[in-house]
């Protein structure tokens, strides 16, 4: 049963000093719990405090009104004042956002300025596709790769299902880009199963365990591609903490805005954030150079191109199209810039008109 609050019921009392008008530091404040946001769900923020330690707890809360045009998404770390029981029915007031070292960010498309943020404080972005079922695509990985890349977050391309068929061509695609790659162990002919972990191998799950250990990391990925299936495994069935429970009540989350999940026998600080609602990265927020850059492969061509160069087709003098010419930037080079050409908006044929169709909590 979801409950009804309402922001007056966490109204913190006055304290002796309460008539003093606020000063911009709001010493009161200063007592504020640091908590880490896991989800937020209509207006709803859950914060684990007392990380690592036997109070560890989630706590609902909502944000204080001088933060309401402040976005806050899980991996935020905020200051909650109030009721920070975390027993049923409580609320507690989310009064700051701590400093954040990095976020990683969307555009709703290409063509939108309007930048919003998905996670905070996150270490690595994990990419997940299929070998096949779904067919992985090549601009939807390098679309991320650049948000990474734009975000400070280090990108892991992790490759499922490849029992089905080997990714040979992606692994050739991505040869001299700045990238771990992790593949689920190959080929025994399993076709994919209708429910269940069946099918997804183990050592992909020890390898990810292993790498994301202390750290926290985005997962992303198309349906299908067997992102739950890896979460479920890299979480354990029970999830002990139980801060899932304490979302929905239902052990369920239902909204499609971004959960953070520990895995099992992990350290404390080690944080899986699973993001159910995006599809891809609209990148209109990010500048020509990080675009460029984010394609290792091929940046360094770009030191010898003129002054403001476009990067197209027909750009005179363009360094990159000389340097993949020159076979510099490997085999997959000619296909690599075709694909950044788009991302820059400058090729011949229409742009990559994948849309949007994700939806964030703000
Ligand atoms: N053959 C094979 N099947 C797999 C593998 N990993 C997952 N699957 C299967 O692929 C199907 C989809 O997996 P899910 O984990 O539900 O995929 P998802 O990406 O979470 O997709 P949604 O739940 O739709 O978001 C399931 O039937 C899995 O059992 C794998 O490595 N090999
Ligand atoms: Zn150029």
């Amino acid at each position: 049963m979801r409950q009804h609050w309402d922001e007056s019921d966490v109204k913190i009392r006055p304290n002796k000093k309460g008539s003093r008008p606020r000063t911009k530091d709001r010493p009161a404040y200063k007592e504020a719990t640091i908590g880490r946001i896991i989800t937020v769900d209509r207006g709803r923020y859950t914060a684990v405090v007392d990380e690592g330690t036997a109070q560890e707890r989630s706590v609902t809360a909502v944000r204080a009104k001088e933060l309401r045009r402040s976005p806050i998404v899980a991996g935020d770390k905020v200051g909650l004042v109030g009721d920070i029981s975390g027993k049923p029915d409580t609320l507690a007031r989310l009064i700051r956002i701590e400093e954040r070292t990095n976020l990683l960010r969307r555009s709703a498309d290409d063509t939108d300025p309007v930048e919003r943020v998905v996670v905070a404080n996150a270490d690595y972005l994990v990419i997940v596709v299929a070998a096949e079922n779904p067919e992985p695509r090549t601009g939807f990985i390098d679309r991320s790769l650049v948000a990474a890349f734009d975000s400070g977050l280090k990108p892991i391309l992790c490759i499922t299902k490849t029992d089905l068929k080997h990714p040979q061509w992606l692994l050739d695609y991505y040869r001299n880009v700045d990238l771990t790659i992790l593949l689920s162990k190959a080929a025994d002919g399993r076709a994919p199963s209708e429910q269940g972990s069946e099918g997804l191998d183990v050592s992909l799950v020890e390898q990810l365990h292993t790498i994301l250990d202390g750290s926290v990391s985005v997962l992303l990925g198309h349906s299908g591609v067997g992102k739950s299936t890896l979460v479920n495994a890299l979480t354990g069935a029970e999830r002990a903490t139980g801060h899932v429970n304490a979302v929905t009540g239902r052990g369920r989350h239902t909204s499609s805005s971004a959960l953070a999940l520990q895995p099992r026998d992990s350290k404390a600080g080690t944080w899986i954030i699973d993001t159910p609602g995006i599809r891809s990265f609209g990148l209109a927020h990010v500048p020509v150079e990080n675009l460029v850059a984010a394609f290792s492969d091929l940046a360094p061509g770009a030191l010898d191109c003129p002054k403001g160069c476009t990067h197209s087709l027909t750009a005179p003098n363009c360094g990159l199209q000389a340097y993949v010419e020159a076979g510099q930037a490997g085999e997959a080079g000619a296909e690599r810039l075709e694909s950044l050409r788009k991302l820059l908006r400058v090729d011949e044929q229409e742009g990559d008109t994948e849309k949007e169709l994700g939806n964030l909590e703000h």
